[in-house]
């Protein structure tokens, strides 16, 4: 009866409505001077509040702690399948051969089981065969040997049916001839058996170990490099993927590329081995009976292949569906404060369990599928060691086949209709999450990290300038934010930018750190276009972005703080937290600077973590300061310790000022309004409210709104 609401849009952003561009001309300051911000207005911009909300849960920050899930733990390949000899001994073949099949559909219940959210791409991206055997190239000499020994493993395999032929054909004339000697006759064949089966378990184990090996080793280094390829992206892809997809190409898809790896080496090779070999093995004992399976055979691959691809189809569904849940969950887990003081436990409750019964019932649907296929094959299988007891049988009574024989040929057809359907399946599912992850560890994104030219720190002034910029953003590309927007920031002083929300001030931010490229237009540093200079020279010494939801990383505040200069040495550290106004509260707790701040820096209060995100920004000695709404999400308390500490730190510094409460900012050198993407109103404060426009009109409406 309550049907959950949708879930696409629940974070949506507003998009910009169309717009008139005003075309102002370029505006600047000249006039040096230290500046410092008031913050004599208290009152809390509307928006400001409820951002206070929502910005704590996350949803608003640019930068994030990354996830980190467990990987699941490996899947070893199945063991040999020597034991179902001797069961074959007892009568048992048909459990043999239904144990088979059991792998099978355990495969498929696996392949089902919860695991974090997958991606689900509207395309199949195909595997990239080249990138892989960069990765499996290192460890060729280990890959060969263990192929060598599962190879050794796979001809014991069709070696072994033989010797027990022999062993049993010794049994039954012992038995027949009441040979008194029995003891004597069995020794031989006996032992050559059991020394073979020692070899065989010495191949496995080896073969094992060294798969496991290079299992581990391809799939670690394709986890870095899938990492390192993911940090490089532009944030454009950040803006279009889920954090939770991406973890999820790190952890399942590499340890379900993994597990289909080993297993399509440790069963594939020997599987094919053993099949070409039994069936030589088979012809030489009965061609009549090698004949019968033949017929019978490629009936049953044909029926498996097929019942198989509705399994393998039914099986995607139900882990896109486990996916969604778990994807429900993460985000109802991830933004527990949100869903709390919303008291929204019910619904998310609500909407998991209902995205679990369909999981469940897509589940069942599968478990019924692999039932049917498995109860079929079982009586088909049952059938073929039914007809080769009967067909053998009367060909014993002719004499043409031995009783040694009859088992030979039970044992190695059982040898070789085991690995199929377990395999064809995870074969799929390997290359499917295999493709996964090489789609993203070949992207190459449109700004490199590194590389272009450096302006000398003893040159270094600090004069920005946006000239005629338009930009939509890549998710958005019909929705213009800027529209030949035109603003200069003059060295060591201070631009405000006000304006509707929504009007694109924190985009201006995000272009100067070139998280976007413009889509017309120049920004230029000192004369130099930011496009030729090198990107992390240019945010890891030019510019300190402070933003309104500080990131801080689960770790010591001392790590958090040096995360802005990581060969800072503690001095360095703790002057940058003096300046920041942080150093007194920091040294307040028990474990000082080495205090763990939590995920995200939950442990500490909003004023404090901005305290250390503006240390850390510090400790970099920036010419250019950004400062994005950062004191909006604080409490008077709180803000006045941060404001003193902003104003400390603007002192000879290039800083940009983005603003919601105007009493901030009415110090500012000059103050532009940003209207639909495009500077509409520029001057000081003073003169902003003698002309009475869009700013004046905004400091009324401020006004009024104060409690
Ligand atoms: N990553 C993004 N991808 C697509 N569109 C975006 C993205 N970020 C912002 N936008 C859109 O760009 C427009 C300008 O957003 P921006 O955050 O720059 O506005 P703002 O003036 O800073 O707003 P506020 O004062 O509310 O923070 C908005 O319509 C927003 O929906």
């Amino acid at each position: 009866a309550n049907s959950p609401p949708p879930r696409c849009g629940r974070w949506g952003g507003a998009s910009p409505g169309p717009g008139v561009p005003l075309n102002p001309p370029a505006v600047g300051v000249g006039c040096p001077g230290h500046v410092r911000l008031t913050h004599s207005v208290p009152a809390p911009h509307p928006e400001s509040r409820s951002r206070c909300v929502a910005g704590r849960a996350g949803v608003s920050c640019l930068l994030r702690a990354p996830g980190r899930l467990a990987p699941r733990p490996p899947v070893l390949p199945c063991g040999p399948l020597a034991g179902r000899a001797a069961a074959l001994l007892g009568g048992v073949a048909v459990l043999g051969a239904g144990a088979a099949l059991a792998r099978g559909a355990a495969c498929c219940q696996e392949a089902a089981s919860p695991g974090p959210a997958p991606a689900a791409p509207a395309l199949e991206p195909d595997f990239d065969w080249a990138e892989f055997w960069t990765f499996l190239r290192p460890q060729l000499l280990a890959l060969s040997a263990a192929i060598v020994f599962a190879l050794g493993v796979a001809l014991l395999n069709i070696r072994i049916p033989m010797l027990l032929g022999e062993l049993v054909n010794v049994v039954a004339r012992c038995s027949q001839q009441h040979l008194g000697n029995y003891l004597h006759q069995v020794r031989r064949p006996a032992l050559r058996l059991l020394l073979l089966y020692s070899l065989q378990g010495l191949l496995t184990f080896s073969y094992i170990v060294l798969l496991a090996r290079v299992g581990e080793q391809v799939a670690g280094s394709m986890r870095k490099t899938l990492f390192a390829s993911l940090l490089r992206q532009d944030v454009a892809f950040f803006d279009a993927n889920r954090t939770g997809q991406l973890v999820n190409r790190l952890t399942t898809d590499i340890q379900e590329f993994k597990s289909s790896f080993k297993l399509v080496i440790s069963q594939g090779l020997r599987s094919v081995t053993q099949t070409v070999g039994c069936f030589a093995s088979l012809y030489l004992l009965s061609p009549k009976l090698t004949g019968l399976l033949l017929v019978v055979m490629p009936s049953l691959v044909g029926a498996g292949a097929l019942i198989g691809s509705i399994l393998r189809s039914l099986s995607r569904q139900a882990q896109e569906q486990v996916a969604k849940a778990t994807g429900v969950a993460d985000e109802a887990l991830g933004n527990v404060r949100t869903v709390r003081a919303f008291a929204m436990e019910d619904t998310e409750v609500a909407l998991y369990c209902h995205e679990v019964d369909r999981s469940s019932q897509l589940n069942e649907k599968l478990g019924v599928g692999i039932a049917a296929f498995q109860g079929l094959s079982n009586m088909v299988l049952n059938c073929i060691v039914l007809g080769t007891i009967f067909v053998g049988g009367s060909l014993m009574a002719g004499e043409e086949l031995s009783p040694g024989d009859l088992m030979s040929f039970m044992v190695a057809s059982q040898t070789v209709q085991s690995p199929t359907p377990s395999l064809s399946l995870q074969v799929v599912r390997g290359l499917s999450a295999g493709a996964r992850v090489f789609e993203f560890m070949t992207l190459e994104p449109t700004v490199s990290l590194s590389g272009g030219d450096q302006i000398p720190s003893h040159s270094l002034l600090g004069h920005i300038c946006f000239q005629d910029v338009c930009f939509s953003y890549p998710t958005r590309p019909g929705c213009p934010v800027l529209r030949n927007f035109s603003l200069t920031l003059p060295p060591c002083k201070t631009v405000a930018i006000v304006g509707e929300s929504g009007g694109g001030k924190s985009t201006v931010a995000a272009l100067l750190e070139r998280f976007y490229e413009p889509t017309q237009g120049a920004i230029t540093l000192d004369g130099c276009e930011l496009c030729t200079l090198d990107p992390s020279w240019l945010r890891g010494q030019v510019i300190g972005f402070i933003s309104q939801e500080p990131a801080l990383f689960g770790t010591t505040i001392l790590e958090n703080i040096r995360f802005g200069k990581p060969d800072a040495s503690d001095a360095e550290v703790y002057a940058a937290a003096q300046l920041a106004n942080a150093d007194s509260f920091i040294r307040s707790f028990p474990q000082g600077y080495g205090t763990i701040v939590g995920e995200r820096g939950v442990m500490l209060s909003g004023g404090q973590k901005q305290r250390v995100a503006i240390a850390r920004a510090l400790l970099k000695n920036p010419s250019v300061l950004i400062l994005d709404e950062a004191t909006s999400a604080l409490d008077t308390e709180s803000e006045q310790a941060v404001q003193e500490a902003l104003e400390r730190a603007m002192a000879g510094r290039t800083v940009l000022v983005i603003a919601h409460r105007l009493s901030t900012i009415q110090c500012a050198d000059l103050i532009v309004v940003l209207a639909r993407g495009c500077v509409a109103e520029a001057g000081t404060h003073a003169e902003l409210l003698r002309r009475g426009g869009l700013y004046a009109e905004l400091v009324r409406r401020q006004a009024t709104e104060q409690p």
